[in-house]
Order: structure tokens, then C-alpha cells, then sequence
């Protein structure tokens, strides 16, 4: 998919935060991608930036074999903004100095306003609180600069030349507990590098319908329905695209959840009136699952089982046309944990990007693969599908395939939809459907544990119950469920699952753990 033009591009250092400094920029109503610190002058030109950011990174930007930058960049007459490393960067370029002061600052710290606080903190208040996480510090500006705030680990804490549009801050305002931090990236990129607030719902949606138009022309596409918001959304747009030249396709690959298939063909057929088509592919996922516990080797499985339902699908369609474009619900939080954003390890193969056949013979349409989450509820509902739809909790293409640790079995299926159907069921009659992102119920099959039930002794396995809040599931934080709901499901689930004992709270926030547990 062609991307918006004139992008603000991050430049990675390898920072925790990346992908948030992109989503802040978004919110500023400004187009953002990220780029790898690896990406040549030369190939950042390319895209036409609006302006570059340089975000944190690990390294001392004095030590030798440090990632650097290219002193070019910083002429190349855009707009630069750094970031603590990307700070600490872009004062070593243009003749500042960078030293290991002895001072650290680590978390909350407070900035004093220098010199009105120039642009970028033109009157917040004198002293305020930011976030720092820093051991190096500017000790003298660029040529030229304004220091505009000092704090007592950094002589230089922020400093800013708005007549050659470059700024920069030592703290990270990309954080929430940087108060003032939206509002001073939202300066440097309207006031000091003059972007227009341009990236809003209205606009994605009729430059992705324009550009879904371009890519298929008169002919006709086969789209991977779920049931989930992202392919819904997906679906919605590409409707409104190519029309009845659409159709979609719903698997059951017999790793749904309860009562999810008569959800499907009943309430996105009614919400949208498109044309769907339901496939039984049941048996087939099961087969071709059999013996595989590893993750990632099932994740590869089903995504090349997808592709072949769809492949089989399009044969069937033959009579009313050719069906040459398959439409997904990628979305890009998908392609980054697949690995393939911007060097970013893979943390899992997302069946629907990393776990493509290498044959595939589609071309691929993939309208929010440029969007997080949060962005495509809004183009959803901007689309005119209900709140029922769009604010859905997610359910992961894998399915329960990857919520069995294990083997997956027929058998394993039945008890984790039995143990999942009570938590679902609990969860919305507390109320607490929109307080949690969504919450996976994962049976490790292939642990056991010893119980006393009915004074006799079982040996069955643990369930695990995983309820996380998240924005945009990048980063996610496990929520606090009431005691007595969590009472009320182990309780009912200890009760009705035959093979399950045991019920257990999932306490780790994502980074450490990932959300799925596969
Ligand atoms: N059972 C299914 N049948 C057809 N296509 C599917 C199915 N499950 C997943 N897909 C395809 O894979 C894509 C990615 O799945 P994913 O779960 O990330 O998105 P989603 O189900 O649309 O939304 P959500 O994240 O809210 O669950 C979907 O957008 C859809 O195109
Ligand atoms: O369609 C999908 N195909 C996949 O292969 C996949 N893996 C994880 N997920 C969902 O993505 C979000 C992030 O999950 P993780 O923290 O486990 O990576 C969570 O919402 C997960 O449910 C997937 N969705
Ligand atoms: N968060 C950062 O970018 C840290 C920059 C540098 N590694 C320092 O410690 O000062
Ligand atoms: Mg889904």
C-alpha cells in the first residue's frame, strides 16, 4: 500500500519507545513511520520526510562503534528533532559536546525554563516534571542553539534553533509521565518544522479507498473474514472501494471459540450486507496440527493452511470471476512483531504476515497495515460499523491453536472452549467487557497437576487465565480483576471442565511476557 506522503520518519536507535514516539506523532495529526538507524541518507531522502526524529537508544554517542549519524542528515535541510540519544546525536553533529557528566537521572525529574522556554516550552510552567532516563549529557549546545531548560543532571536539558528547524530534549516526551511532552512535540512539528495537521480518520479513510481502487482496478478480491475488528474494518473499506466485487471468507478452523461462526455469519452480514462465504476447514487445521507443539511451527501451519482454504475458495468463485487479491486485517503492530518493521527482532510469527507460504499466489491488499489498533476502531467507526463490532476484544487468527500449550487435539479444543466460554461469560455479566483489552485463557496441556475433588484425588491440567489492558497491544499491563469475579470463574471453571483443576492468575505485564502465551 502506498503510505501518505511526506512522512515524519523516527529514526531507531534501538529505543524502547520507537513505535510510541510514531504513535505521539500520529496523535499530533502528522503521518509517522519508523526507519531503522541502519537506513543510508540516501534512502531516508527517499521517502520525502517532513521532518526526522531521532529517537533514545542505549549506546554513548561518543564511543567508538556507537551507531551513528550521518552528519548529512543534519543538513539536509529537514526538519530534525532528537530524543535523549538522538539528542545527545544531533549536538555532537552540529559542534556540541557530549560527556558521561557522572549525573544519571532515571525516571521522574524535574526541568527549569530557561530563556522563556523558547518555542518548544513557550509558557508551561517554569519548573515542571518530565521523564529521564539518561547517563550521558549535552554539556554544550550546538553552534547557534538556545538551551531552554536545565535540570540537576543536565546542564543542557533542552535546546532548540527554530531558524534552522532542529530541537531537542534530553527527557522523553513521547511518555505519559512527561505531562507537557505531547504538547511540546506537537511544537516542534507544527511551529518549528511548519507540518500541517493533516493525518485525521476522514482523510486515511479516502486515501486508502483511493489507493485500494488504484491496486485492483475492475477486478475482484477474496477477504479473510474473522470476526475480529481488524478484518471487519478491512473488509468495510475495501467495500467501499470495489463494491460487490468483493467477497469474503470465513474459516472454521476448528480453533474458534464457542458460538463464534453463528456470531460471524449472523452479525457482520447484517452490519454490512456484504457477500460472505463460510468454510469448513475443521478437519483439515486439526491434521495438519497433529504432533506440533512448538509455536512457531504451528503458527506456520495455520498461516499456510489460510492460504490454501483461500486458494480453495477462489476456485470456487472461478464462475463468477477472477479472484486474484486477497484482503487482510494486517495491521502494523502484525508486521513489527513478525519482524518485519525495522529490524526489529521477531518476537512471533503472525499467521497472517510472518506465516505466509513462500508460494503464495495472491496479491495481497492490506489497507491498515500502516495503523495501530486504536486508529482502525476509529476508521471503523468512521465507516459507519456498529460499536458492537469495532470495539470488539481481539481474537488472534491462530486461534485456540496457540492457547494450548502443546499439542493440539480435538479433545484439548473442547475442554479450553468450555474454560474460555465461563471466563467470557463472567467477565461481561461483571461489566468489564471495556475495561480489558481482552483476556486469553491458556490450557497447559501438557502440564499436570494433582487436586482433591469430591474427596478423591485428580490429576488434571491448569488453565491460566491472562486478562491484560493495552491501547494498541505493543505494550500491555495485566488488569486487576476483582477478587470475587476471579472467585466466580475458577470456581465455575474447576466445577465444569472435567479435565481442569486448577485456575491461575497471569501476572506479567507485556514487555516481559507477551500477551498470547505462544
Ligand atoms: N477465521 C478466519 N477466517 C478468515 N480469515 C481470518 C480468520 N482469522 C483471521 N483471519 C485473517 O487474518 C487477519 C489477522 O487476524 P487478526 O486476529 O489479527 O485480526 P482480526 O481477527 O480481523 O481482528 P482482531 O485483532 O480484532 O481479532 C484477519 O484480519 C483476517 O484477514
Ligand atoms: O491475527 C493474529 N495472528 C497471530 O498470529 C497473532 N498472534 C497474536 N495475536 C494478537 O496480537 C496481539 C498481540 O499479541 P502478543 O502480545 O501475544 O504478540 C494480541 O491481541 C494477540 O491476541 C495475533 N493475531
Ligand atoms: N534513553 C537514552 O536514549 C539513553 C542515552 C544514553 N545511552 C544515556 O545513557 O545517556
Ligand atoms: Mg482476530
Amino acid at each position: 500500500m502506498p503510505g501518505p506522503s511526506r512522512p515524519v520518519l523516527v529514526v531507531d536507535f534501538g529505543a524502547q519507545y520507537a513505535q510510541l514516539i510514531a504513535r505521539r506523532v500520529r496523535e499530533a495529526q502528522v503521518y509517522s513511520e519508523v526507519v531503522p538507524h541502519t537506513a543510508t541518507v540516501d534512502e531516508i531522502m527517499a521517502k520525502d520526510p517532513a521532518a526526522i526524529i531521532l529517537s533514545g537508544g542505549p549506546a554513548s554517542a561518543y564511543s567508538p562503534g556507537a551507531p551513528g549519524m550521518d552528519p548529512a542528515l543534519a543538513k539536509a535541510g529537514v526538519p530534525v528533532f532528537g530524543i535523549c540519544y538522538g539528542f545527545h546525536l544531533l549536538a555532537q553533529a552540529l559542534g556540541g559536546t557530549v560527556e558521561a557528566t557522572g549525573a544519571r537521572e532515571y525516571g521522574r525529574t524535574e526541568i527549569n525554563l530557561l530563556a522563556d522556554g523558547g518555542v518548544l516550552h513557550r509558557e508551561l510552567p517554569a519548573r515542571h516534571q518530565v521523564w529521564m532516563s539518561h547517563g550521558d549529557s549535552v554539556t554544550k549546545a550546538p553552534d547557534g542553539a538556545v538551551v531552554t531548560a536545565t535540570s540537576a543532571g543536565a546542564p543542557v536539558a533542552a535546546y532548540e534553533n527554530p531558524a534552522e528547524r532542529y530541537a531537542g530534549v534530553q527527557y522523553h516526551p513521547e511518555v505519559l509521565h512527561s505531562p507537557h511532552g505531547q504538547e511540546v512535540l506537537r511544537r516542534f512539528l507544527h511551529e518549528i518544522a511548519g507540518i500541517r495537521p493533516q493525518w485525521t480518520t476522514a482523510s486515511i479513510v479516502d486515501e486508502q479507498v483511493g489507493a485500494v481502487r488504484e491496486q485492483i482496478g475492475d477486478g475482484r478480491a477474496i477477504c479473510g473474514l474473522s470476526g475480529g475488528v481488524d478484518s471487519a474494518v478491512a473488509a468495510a473499506l475495501v467495500q467501499r472501494a470495489i463494491g460487490d466485487r468483493l467477497t469474503c471468507v470465513f474459516v472454521d478452523h476448528g480453533l474458534l471459540r464457542a458460538g463464534e461462526r453463528a456470531q460471524v455469519e449472523r452479525d457482520f452480514v447484517a452490519a454490512t450486507g456484504v457477500n460472505l462465504v463460510t468454510v469448513d476447514a475443521r478437519e483439515r487445521f486439526l491434521d495438519a496440527l497433529a504432533g506440533v507443539s512448538d509455536p512457531e511451527e504451528k503458527r506456520k501451519i495455520i498461516g499456510r493452511e489460510f492460504i490454501r482454504v483461500f486458494e480453495g475458495a477462489e476456485r470456487d468463485l472461478k464462475a463468477q470471476g477472477d479472484y486474484r487479491f486477497l484482503v487482510q486485517g494486517t495491521l502494523y503492530p502484525d508486521i513489527v512483531e513478525s519482524g518485519g518493521g525495522t529490524g526489529a527482532s521477531t518476537i512471533k510469527s503472525h499467521h497472517n504476515v510472518g506465516g505466509l507460504p513462500e508460494d503464495l499466489r495472491f496479491e495481497l491488499v492490506e489497507p491498515l497495515r500502516l495503523l495501530f489498533k486504536d486508529e482502525v476502531r476509529r476508521v471503523g467507526l468512521e465507516l459507519g460499523l456498529p460499536e458492537t463490532i469495532v470495539h470488539r476484544q481481539p481474537f488472534p487468527g491462530p486461534g485456540l491453536g496457540i492457547r494450548i500449550i502443546g499439542e493440539v487435539t480435538a479433545g484439548r479444543l473442547e475442554t479450553l472452549r468450555a474454560a474460555d466460554a465461563i471466563a467470557r461469560e463472567e467477565l461481561t455479566a461483571a461489566g468489564l467487557d471495556r475495561d480489558i483489552w481482552q483476556c486469553p485463557v491458556v490450557l497447559l496441556a501438557d502440564v499436570r497437576s494433582v487436586g482433591v475433588q469430591g474427596d478423591g484425588r485428580t490429576y488434571g491440567h491448569p488453565v491460566v487465565l491472562r486478562p491484560v489492558s493495552s491501547e494498541d497491544a505493543m505494550t500491555a499491563d495485566w488488569t486487576r480483576l476483582p477478587y470475587d469475579v476471579l472467585e466466580r470463574i475458577s470456581t465455575r471453571i474447576t466445577n465444569e471442565v472435567a479435565e481442569v483443576n486448577r485456575v491461575v492468575l497471569d501476572v506479567t505485564s507485556k514487555p516481559p511476557g507477551t500477551i498470547e502465551w505462544e
